[in-house]
């Protein structure tokens, strides 16, 4: 038997496909055309495509801006990056690890602006943002970009939030988060967790998607250069919307100054009046001559003359070419002493290396500087230190808190054994000066006593400041309020080990358990970061406190059509409670709701709709509600005292312990003086005759409203 054998199947694809001949072209247009799916670019589910079709919308939206009026002339001014972050967290590394990328140059010390080009229309300057509030009050006056460092390992500190704070005053520049120490962490199921926490908080903060960068580590003392190279791919790229305000002021950032006072003038009188030369890039606007301006932290002064130079940093070439030519890469600092020459309207100076003169704080403090002769460079750093110490001196003793702080009160250890132990004393001494209520013993005490040192103050927005020495310095954590809550419940409920809150390792504590799944794992994070259950917890509360009682109901009785059950009950336990504070003494009322504190249904937002359920009646009851209907205008009043005692006795079953002396001062009031009650209503009468006739009337009209309306 012969077997056709299967033809191969032709190449629909591919080189192959094309070397096919002409006929077998024509056979593919065909299948092609068949394949063309006229359906294949649209839509299968409205609701997708709605969805969809809102997101293009949104997206479109939010790239739409006011068209900003550009004011600037020629080459617009760097951008200026400020690097902020608690002490020690890696900001001079950060700028100098930026720069070393951007410039190919090695910068030894981080001292007042660094401008760079960055790309071809980009120029940009990065300055450190002091770690007082002075400084942060006027960083966050010129920042176009905030780049806000956070320890990893350490969690969020109050200087983060006080900055944060600062530049919601002065118009929000650009933010972004950056976290070091993050090689601190041994276990990567506890980092991960950590920067994902940091990461949930960081958005709560600003805004959610804000960008957070992660430093892992450091590599010969800089940080890995993958991560600075996508931290600069970022800025260079970044889009900057001016301020408004900004853009409508003129305002220098002074990257250079110089005393130009002669020298026999400040010989012969120390305290004259000196002509100081500022130079920087002018922003915002033009800036008019004779105008007043405002040095911060200075005053306001009169500008003797103002002065366009030659821009020292320009911006390449506008001949067209890819990319930056290293040459271009230009730079310049003249704070940190680089820069090659500088000229300027009174001198010209040739910048000599840092190492070659070599003078430093601890040269200084030591008095065997290195250098013999005494030199105006030296002269001028040492200035800068002694400015640094007073002001610093100064922020110490001021102790300015943003966070208004409900309690004050630190203890502070002392560390022998720390070669920090200079750093360390300073801040202590100064602790001791505003201490109000000190336990500090003076005894050199180890590290690990740090969990007892904490110190927790309550500041406005949930977050709360805990004052502890942590690497032999004392640090401002930053916890979140409903944070520690969680910890605490965590803490009673878990059998675990792990530490509470007020435990030095509370951050790790967080993290610890390496049980959880990653479900669990959003959820403990939601609960840690947001207040969202706890809002929600609260606003169930009040939405059932708030339950309008039906008046007319409890006076007319009920409706035909009558509400569901479950909503009548609440109606009706409401206005009796209402009625019961109304109609007992003042002190019943009291009591009641400080009975009702230490039980479970307490409404701690709204003491006053508290709800004492014990003595509630049954008003469902038609006798009960009878038995008040007199209490009102339309009732019949003649019987009221009689009917009220009625309903006091029915009460008094509820609850005997509590309520029964107290209901004998209440009757004292109301029928104890029983011939005056009977006396009011026998003058009365006549009133209750024609009341009782309005009621009539009342009752009437009802029956025939409801009859009307069923
Ligand atoms: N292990 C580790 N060390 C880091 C990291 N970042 C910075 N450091 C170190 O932390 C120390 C402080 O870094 P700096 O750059 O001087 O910090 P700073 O914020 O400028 O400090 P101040 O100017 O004193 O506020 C340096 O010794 C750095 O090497 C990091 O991610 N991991």
């Amino acid at each position: 038997m012969e077997r056709s054998q299967k033809s191969h199947r032709s190449r629909q694809s591919g080189p192959s496909a094309k070397k096919k001949s002409a006929t077998d072209k024509k056979k593919r247009d065909i299948t092609e055309e068949k394949k063309q799916n006229p359906k294949a670019f649209a839509f299968n589910s409205t609701v997708k495509a709605k969805r969809l079709q809102s997101r293009a919308t949104e997206k479109e939206q939010r790239r739409l801006h006011l068209p900003a009026i550009d004011r600037t002339t020629g080459e617009p001014a760097p951008y200026v990056i400020v690097v902020h972050g608690p002490p020690q967290v890696g900001k001079s590394l950060l700028i100098k690890s930026l720069i070393k990328h951007y410039t190919k140059h090695n910068i030894s010390e981080v001292k007042g602006p660094i401008t760079i080009v960055s790309g071809k229309q980009r120029r940009l300057q990065f300055i450190e943002c002091p770690n007082d509030i002075n400084g942060m009050i006027d960083a966050a006056k010129y920042a176009d970009l905030a780049l806000l460092l956070i320890d990893g390992s350490y969690g969020f500190e109050m200087e983060t939030f006080e900055f944060l704070n600062i530049m919601q005053v002065h118009g929000f520049p650009k933010v972004m988060g950056v976290l070091t120490h993050l090689d601190k962490f041994k276990d990567v199921k506890k980092l991960k967790k950590t920067k994902q926490r940091l990461k949930h908080r960081f958005w709560t903060e600003i805004y959610d998607g804000a960008k957070l960068f992660y430093l892992s580590g450091l590599i010969h003392g800089k940080y890995v250069k993958r991560e600075i190279h996508n931290l600069a791919r970022f800025i260079s790229v970044m889009k900057f919307h001016p301020l408004s305000w900004r853009t409508s002021h003129p305002y220098i950032l002074v990257d250079r100054f110089e005393d130009i006072t002669p020298q026999d003038k400040i010989s012969t009188n120390k305290k004259c009046d000196r002509n100081v030369t500022l130079y920087g890039y002018l922003r915002g606007c033009n800036m008019k001559k004779g105008t007043k301006v405002h040095i911060a932290g200075v005053g306001d002064h009169n500008v003797a003359g103002l002065t366009g130079l030659a821009d020292p940093c320009p911006l390449p070439s506008a001949a067209k070419k890819k990319g930056l030519r290293d040459k271009e890469k230009l730079f310049y600092a003249p704070m940190s002493g680089i820069g090659d020459l500088l000229y300027d309207k009174y001198a010209v100076y040739v910048d000599i290396n840092d190492h070659l003169v070599q003078y430093s704080k601890v040269d200084d403090d030591d008095t065997s500087r290195k250098g013999t002769e005494k030199d105006v460079g030296v002269d001028l750093v040492k200035s800068l230190h002694n400015t640094k110490y007073t002001v610093d001196e100064k922020l110490n003793k001021s102790s300015i808190n943003l966070f208004s702080q409900k309690s004050y009160n630190s203890k502070e250890i002392t560390n022998g054994d720390d070669e920090d132990h200079d750093k360390l004393i300073e801040p202590v001494e100064e602790f001791d000066t505003v201490d109000s209520d000190d336990e500090s013993d003076d005894s050199a005490e180890p590290r690990s006593l740090k969990s007892n040192n904490r110190n927790k103050t309550l500041v406005e927005n949930k977050i709360e400041e805990e004052r502890e020495v942590h690497e032999g310095r004392i640090r401002r954590k930053a916890v979140f309020g409903n944070e520690s809550e969680l910890d605490d419940q965590e803490a009673s409920d878990d059998d675990n080990d792990e530490e509470t809150e007020n435990d030095n390792s509370n951050y790790e504590s967080l993290s610890s358990d390496e049980e959880e799944e990653e479900d669990e794992e959003e959820e403990d994070i939601e609960e840690n970061m947001g207040n969202a259950s706890k809002w929600k917890e609260s606003l169930v509360e009040r939405t059932i406190s708030r339950k309008t009682t039906n008046l007319m109901q409890l006076v007319y009785g009920k409706s035909e059509t009558k509400p569901d059950d479950s909503s009548h009950e609440d109606i009706d336990a409401d206005a009796s409670d209402e009625d019961d504070e109304f109609f007992k003494p003042k002190s019943e009322g009291n009591k009641k709701s400080s009975k009702g504190l230490e039980g479970d249904e307490v409404n701690t937002d709204d003491s006053s709709k508290f709800t004492n359920y014990a003595s509630i009646k049954d008003w469902k009851d038609g006798e009960i509600i009878e038995s008040i209907r007199d209490r009102f205008v339309t009732g019949d009043w003649s019987k009221a005292a009689q009917r009220g005692k009625a309903a006091d006795n029915d009460n008094d079953d509820g609850d005997d312990d509590d309520d029964g002396p107290v209901f004998g001062e209440f009757e004292d009031l109301e029928t104890g003086e029983k011939h005056e009650g009977e006396k009011t209503a026998d003058a009365n009468k006549e009133t209750d005759a024609v009341a009782e006739e309005r009621r009539l009337k009342k009752l009437a009209l009802r029956a025939k409203f409801d009859a009307q309306y069923p």
